[in-house]
């Protein structure tokens, strides 16, 4: 279980977050969502105890991270993949954090096993692919046990195969009853992930909600529907809620009715259509549309797009 309470970090006059309360339970892959800069890698270096809050609480397991007698068993990471010894294999490294800690060889075997690093664990870390390091810094996460895994940008720069890796391990890990927060900036890939989203923005919570309700919320309800006999038909479909558009001759975009109703209104007045399609905004649109105003670094937007984006005749 993580738990942050009115979480705000400032560096100087930048706040990277601010006053974010939020809880990720365990059972569940829980996904942290934001555009670059919303103040995910802050918040996650918060509850490591590898940042200090300017002000609020970080808890991991009801405690903060420096609270934990053994925090390696409590809560695995995966900040920085790349931060490993680049002379030693990936058996070396992780035997020698596993030393450290306690932990006992027979469970380096283990996790090598477990991330599939069987067949390359003797050899030099540092020629290891981008995939390869991603399993190793997945299996040092791993290595105590822990009840909470946070991994930040995990699929970043992997191959599809890679992708499905990672999200096959996180969905058993948080079957088993642990809790799995995982960074990204790409909705569509953790909407194939995680159960849960926070998504963030400028450092402040935008949505705590489940993926289920954000897609639901994501879909429009909008009807596309091709017909030659557009004028009879739009005529047929009035109501105090809809709203029939056409942008090209012989199509109805339509809003208020669902596609069965106008489908019957058509079979009613013997009007023929030749399409009659529910219409779904994408995930990563429903998700830009959200974080646009968190967006930092915005492309600039040339004037004519944005006088139609705001629906300014041009
Ligand atoms: N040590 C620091 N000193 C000053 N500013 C910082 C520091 N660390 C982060 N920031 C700023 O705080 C904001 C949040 O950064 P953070 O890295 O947490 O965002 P992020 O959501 O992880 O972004 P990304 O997806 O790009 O990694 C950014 O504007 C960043 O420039």
């Amino acid at each position: 279980m993580i738990e942050a309470t009115a979480l705000t970090k400032r560096y100087g006059p930048k706040t990277a977050v601010e006053d974010l309360s939020f809880t990720v339970r365990p059972g569940v892959v829980t996904g942290f969502l934001g555009p670059n800069g919303a103040g995910k890698s802050t918040t996650m270096r918060m509850l490591l105890g590898l940042d200090t809050p300017t002000s609020g609480r970080a808890l991991v397991n009801g405690k903060s991270y420096a609270d934990h007698p053994a925090p390696l068993h409590e809560v695995g990471a995966m900040l920085e993949a790349r931060a490993i010894h680049t002379g030693r294999s990936a058996f070396n490294h992780l035997l020698a954090l596993a030393a450290t800690t306690g932990i006992p060889r027979s469970r380096v075997e283990e996790v090598i096993e477990l991330v599939g690093l069987g067949d390359v664990a003797r050899k030099r870390a540092g020629s290891f692919s981008l995939g390869m390091g991603q399993r190793l810094g997945i299996a040092s996460a791993l290595l105590g046990d822990p009840a909470t895994v946070i991994l930040d940008e995990p699929v970043n720069g992997l191959d599809p195969e890679g992708i499905l890796w990672i999200r096959n391990l996180l969905k058993s890990l948080a079957a088993e009853g642990r809790t799995i927060f995982v960074s990204s900036h790409l909705m569509s890939e953790m909407a194939l992930t995680a159960e849960h989203l926070i998504i963030v923005g400028r450092g402040r919570l935008i949505a705590d909600t489940s993926v289920a309700e954000f897609t639901r919320q994501a879909s429009s309800d909008t009807v596309r529907v091709r017909t030659p006999d557009a004028g009879l038909l739009r005529a047929q479909l009035s109501g105090p809620d809809v709203t029939v558009t056409s942008a090209e001759s012989g199509v109805l975009n339509v809003t208020g009715l669902d596609s069965e109703q106008i489908g019957r209104i058509a079979a009613e007045h013997g009007v023929v259509l030749y399409e009659l399609t529910p219409q779904h905004a994408s995930l990563e649109e429903a998700f830009m549309e959200l974080t646009r105003d968190a967006v930092e670094y915005q492309a600039a937007v040339p004037a004519a797009e944005t006088a139609v984006a705001e629906g300014t005749a041009v």
